[in-house]
């Protein structure tokens, strides 16, 4: 009986469809997806490069292009085009299984046997190859087609390599890649097993078994069980993320068990929350009680949102509760008094009055105790005057000491007086209330920026044990002060920790732009170990970055409005259009502009339709079309008032300058396609020069 299958590259082109194309296209396949094909007419392609690939009829002027394999009953559905279009791309895609790994795979022939010549000619005259150093037998043994070996032997820079990466499978590019920036054929196959879908390597593979190699390749295909299931999958087409992941992200999300915590790490757009998701859905379908937390409340209301689509089974999603941590902070307490969280105001009077008559500045003692005394949750004096204070830049004797925890009593002793706490306070507390672990599972996102005594109470909501904790963040995005070792809480993540490497929202251009805002320090991981960007990339490519400077702000708004008209000309739709800045009230100014200029603008997060503004800060977790950074200029970024001057303490200073620089790295890395950025006057000393 013959079984319908979709590859991951049908997808994208399908959305794109009219509404009664996408019709036509479900009644087509509806039938192989009922397993009742009979009748439906497949069309060879003459001179094709693959004689399993055919085509099917749509409409007058739509056509579908199947992949057909010999053996095995199936048809794999890989693209609606236009008649030319299917045609020339039916013609040109050839297919084979990977030899190494066993997987599908899919190559551009035609554009490949294109390229030949071009490459003959620039190796003309040059001894030099760029796999030169490298035997054949390797290159296969590292799955490179045998039949692309001579092309391989052409290229003589990487760039020329570059151009080939949209022609090639994933896999055999990476081994290319990996070989041509100095790695050995050991280093290149550990990047070759990345794209292995289950830890094991396979048994002796069949070259010509097509239909096992698309089991073996969930990240591309997608067998389809029945009408139901290709409704479901075609009702959500931009939504890939929900039926193909990267095979790293499968491995880590769908694996059985993991002996105790475990950590995913990743640049911005890695697929981290995507893979957080199907790690919750994954662990309430074998019945456990999950928490799935993250730090900020518009967080946690995206996740529900994506958990949304992603289960549909009723009893699976009342398994899984999504609350961002302040909130479950404040309801463990909630059951046992009404918390009444501090302002800003009364703390600033209150932090004020305590460093009056002591050496210290009111920003540096509210540091001591956020990063000191409530991380550990020191409770006396002595307790302070025995601890480390790790991650402080400036080292005080006993005596200071005493004068410093002196402040901290006068401040606590201050909010308790007002009936007041602060929230870092309050998840002290709610540890201490927790009697015992509510969950099976604690899933956590965004997790560089949670706090220790929220870390502290997150333990304690699951008892240790396999599977307790699921941690997914990037020490690249820390964007509040929190700095947290995970193994001083007990939280030990060694050997069970994943990198995502591949970025699936933005362009290689954007990244490549936005990756040195960053600095060149490596940034310090959760598990206390350096934590580097490297093999950090997209295969999405696109416009460069645009940076424009203008003689001040109010010009520099002018050309935000023009750069959105730009935008929205070129058809772009209001709400996949962002803008990011520093400051509030330049927020305000942006509405303001874009509304004079005709342009619905809203503050994020919003649900109206109309470009959405906000703080980089709220700009976490989202992602547009297009992104405009606005105020990049040396007095905004970094913003003085965020910056512990260096002379009160060094290691503070560093902090935070680096949280300025990630803050302006989050606010480009939520571009997809286009990133615009502005400044007045002078630029920030982060842009590059
Ligand atoms: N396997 C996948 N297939 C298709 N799209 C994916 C896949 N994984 C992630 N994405 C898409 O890539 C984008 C980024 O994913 P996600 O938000 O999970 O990344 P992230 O690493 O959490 O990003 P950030 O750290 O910037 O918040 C989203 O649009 C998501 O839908």
């Amino acid at each position: 009986m013959a079984q319908l299958a979709i590859a991951n590259s049908f997808m994208p082109q399908y959305a794109k469809l009219e509404p009664s194309v996408r019709r036509s296209v479900e009644a087509a396949f509806a039938k192989f997806a009922a397993h009742t094909e009979a009748g439906l007419h497949l069309e060879k392609i003459t001179g094709a490069k693959d004689p399993r690939i055919r085509t099917i009829r749509i409409d007058r002027f739509w056509r579908g292009v199947v992949l057909a394999p010999e053996r095995g009953d199936v048809y794999c559905l890989l693209a609606v085009l236009g008649h030319d279009d299917a045609i020339a791309y039916a013609a040109s895609r050839r297919f084979s299984v990977n030899q190494a790994i066993g997987v599908l795979e899919v190559r551009d022939q035609v554009a490949l046997d294109q390229m030949s010549p071009a490459l003959e000619k620039a190796a003309e005259g040059t001894v030099f190859r760029l796999l030169g150093h490298v035997f054949d037998k390797d290159l296969i043994r590292l799955g490179i087609d045998e039949e692309l070996i001579p092309l391989v032997r052409l290229l003589t820079t990487e760039a020329h390599l570059q151009a080939l990466e949209k022609l090639l499978p994933e896999p055999q590019y990476i081994a290319l890649l990996a070989l041509a920036t100095g790695q050995n054929v050991q280093q290149a196959w550990a990047e070759v097993a990345q794209c292995l879908p289950a830890e094991e390597e396979p048994g002796p593979v069949d070259p010509d078994d097509l239909v096992t190699a698309m089991r073996r390749t969930p990240g591309e295909v997608a067998f389809v069980s029945g009408p139901e299931e290709l409704a479901d999958i075609l009702a959500h087409p931009f939504d890939t993320w929900r039926i193909f992941l990267h095979p790293v992200q499968r491995r880590v999300a769908l694996r059985p068990s993991y002996s105790g915590p475990a950590q995913v790490t990743g640049g911005a757009g890695t697929g981290k929350t995507v893979t957080a998701l199907h790690r919750a859905r994954f662990l309430a379908e074998k019945g456990g009680r999950v928490l799935l937390t993250t730090f900020t409340k518009n967080l946690a209301q995206a996740l529900e949102r994506q958990l949304g689509l992603l289960v549909d089974d009723e009893e699976v999603k009342s398994r899984i509760h999504v609350q961002n941590v302040d909130a479950i902070t404040y309801s463990v307490v909630g059951r046992h008094h009404r918390p009444n969280i501090a302002g800003p105001d009364l703390l600033d009077s209150l932090w004020a009055d305590a460093a009056a008559g002591t050496p210290f500045s009111p920003s540096f003692l509210s540091r001591e105790w956020e990063q000191i005394v409530l991380a550990q949750d020191l409770q006396s004096e002595d307790d302070y005057l025995a601890c480390t204070r790790t991650g402080r830049g400036v080292p005080l004797g006993r005596a200071q000491r005493s004068v410093v925890w002196r402040a901290v009593r006068e401040v606590t002793g201050g909010l308790a007086a007002a009936g007041k706490s602060t929230f870092p306070q309050l998840a002290n507390e709610a540890a201490d209330l927790v009697e015992e672990p509510g969950y099976d599972h604690v899933i956590v996102d965004e997790a560089q920026d949670i706090h220790p005594a929220q870390w502290r109470l997150l333990r304690r909501m699951v008892a240790e044990g396999p599977d307790d904790l699921f941690i997914v963040g990037d020490p690249h995005q820390r964007i509040y002060d929190s700095h947290v070792s995970l193994s001083s809480l007990g939280i030990n993540v060694r050997g069970r920790s994943t990198k995502l490497r591949l970025n699936y929202r933005t362009t290689q251009e954007i990244l490549s732009w936005s990756v040195p805002l960053l600095g060149a320090a490596p940034a310090q991981g959760l598990d206390d170990s350096a934590d580097t960007l490297d093999g950090y990339r997209s295969p999405i490519h696109g416009r460069r970055p645009l940076v424009r400077r203008f003689a001040d702000p109010d010009e520099e708004l002018d050309g935000l409005a023009a750069q959105v008209r730009e935008w929205l000309d070129e058809g772009v739709e209001p709400s996949a259009i962002g803008v990011a800045t520093r400051y509030n009230y330049v927020v305000r100014k942006i509405v303001e502009r874009l509304k004079r200029a005709g342009i619905a603008a809203y503050h994020v997060p919003s649900k109206s339709a109309g470009v959405q503004a906000g703080t980089m800060h709220k700009m976490k977790g989202l992602e547009f079309r297009c992104v405009a950074v606005v105020g990049a200029d040396g007095n905004a970024l970094p913003s003085a008032r965020a910056i512990t001057p260096e002379d009160e303490d060094p290691k503070a200073h560093a902090q935070d300058v680096q949280k300025e620089r990630c803050l302006l790295f989050v606010a480009c890395t939520r571009a997809r396609d286009n990133l615009y950025v502005s400044y007045a006057a002078s630029p920030s000393p982060f842009l590059p020069a």
